[in-house]
């Protein structure tokens, strides 16, 4: 059967009216972001928050239009409401409050590390024995299926199932939309997109939820503060100054919509040469730790820079895994154990 085509997909949504008039949900404009590759289809449909609950029956009405549609496997409608307000009286519940600790890794810049420590802290709290998932929620480049190897897709049945690889749950955008579109959204429909990420996966009981972050201080991290319960954050930083410097940054973003700050890793934190095994401090040593006193949070650890971790990385054999007895995997379970000390007395 021959793949199906955008303009079949957009003639199965055109069947549907949209609630706030002007004609069809395509032609209102409702829909945006449609990606499609190889019979999966993902796209988004417009929301405010007034109508986001009556727009719940048009999304699912949306997605069955869509399956419908023949040689069509597997379609994710994503709501893009704006963000929810603040918890107030009336606000509706947070969500993952079944999952016993939500822990966010965050940096305030990027490429530091931070879906390298994410990916490798969560292996560390499944080697301690604790049921462990792993949220990507940096929808602009999500890098979880790089790094753990994985290229299916998550099964959809009443809720969206996780994908089970080294042990962990998990879920990631890069599931659902293809690596080479482009996720070019707003802040409101980012909101919507995590919200959904989050309400929609069925995870089952979960002692720990790593969640990787975006870099910086945006939409995803206000949206998880607000939404969800978060045990507190993991920030990551290089010993650079500028990192230093956003990375405080972060930490002010977190405090503000009070979630706690765990503390501080720095990665790349010195790099021992494989040939002659001397240490240098290509980016500066110890800046973190310094800053971590400065500002008044824990310094949980570091992690050297070492190609056998980028290789790791990049072949889907994080290093936690592939050298389970080396420093590396120690750092990385020293660092997870100080994380569980101190959020498992609220967990
Ligand atoms: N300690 C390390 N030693 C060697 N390479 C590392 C180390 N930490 C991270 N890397 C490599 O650096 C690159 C960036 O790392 P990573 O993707 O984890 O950063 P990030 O902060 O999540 O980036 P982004 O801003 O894209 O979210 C990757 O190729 C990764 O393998």
């Amino acid at each position: 059967m021959a793949d199906p085509t955008e303009a079949q997909i957009l003639r199965a949504l055109a069947t549907l009216a949209d609630p706030d008039g002007g004609g069809d949900i395509v032609a209102s404009g409702r829909v945006g972001g449609l990606s499609l590759r190889g019979g999966k289809v993902a796209f988004t449909l417009a929301a405010t928050p007034e109508t986001a609950p009556a727009l719940e029956q048009l999304r699912a009405a949306a997605e069955a239009a869509v399956r419908a549609v023949p040689g069509i496997v597997a379609v994710t409608a994503v709501l893009t409401a704006e963000r929810a307000a603040p918890a107030e009286p009336a606000a509706p519940p947070r969500l993952l409050g079944q999952i016993g600790a939500v822990i966010a890794v965050a940096s305030g810049k990027g490429g530091v590390g931070k879906s390298t420590t994410a990916v490798n802290l969560a292996l560390s709290f499944r080697a301690m024995g604790l049921a462990t998932g792993l949220l990507d929620a940096d929808l602009f480049g999500p890098s979880l299926p790089l790094m753990l190897g994985i290229e299916g897709q998550p099964e959809e049945a009443a809720a969206l199932q996780p994908v089970y690889r080294h042990g962990l749950a998990c879920m990631s955008l890069g599931f659902l939309v293809p690596p080479d579109a482009p996720v070019v959204w707003r802040g409101p429909m980012v909101a919507g997109a995590v919200e959904q990420l989050m309400r929609d996966v069925a995870w089952g009981p979960l002692d720990v939820l790593v969640v990787d972050l975006p870099p910086g201080t945006g939409d995803t991290q206000l949206t998880l503060a607000q939404r969800a319960r978060l045990a507190g954050a993991v920030i990551v930083s290089t010993p650079q100054d500028l990192a230093l410097i956003d990375a405080a940054k972060a930490l002010v973003m977190f405090r503000k919509v009070e979630v706690p700050v765990l503390g501080i890793v720095e990665n790349m934190s010195s790099y021992v040469c494989p040939n002659c095994g001397h240490e240098a401090h290509l980016f500066g040593h110890g800046g973190a730790r310094a800053e971590a006193e400065r500002l008044g949070v824990p310094f949980l650890g570091e992690v050297p820079l070492d190609i056998a971790i980028r290789q790791g990385g990049d072949e889907g054999n994080p290093i936690v895994l592939a050298q389970p007895d080396g420093p590396h995997a120690r750092a990385y379970r020293a660092i997870a154990e100080k994380v569980w000390a101190e959020v498992a007395p609220k967990a």
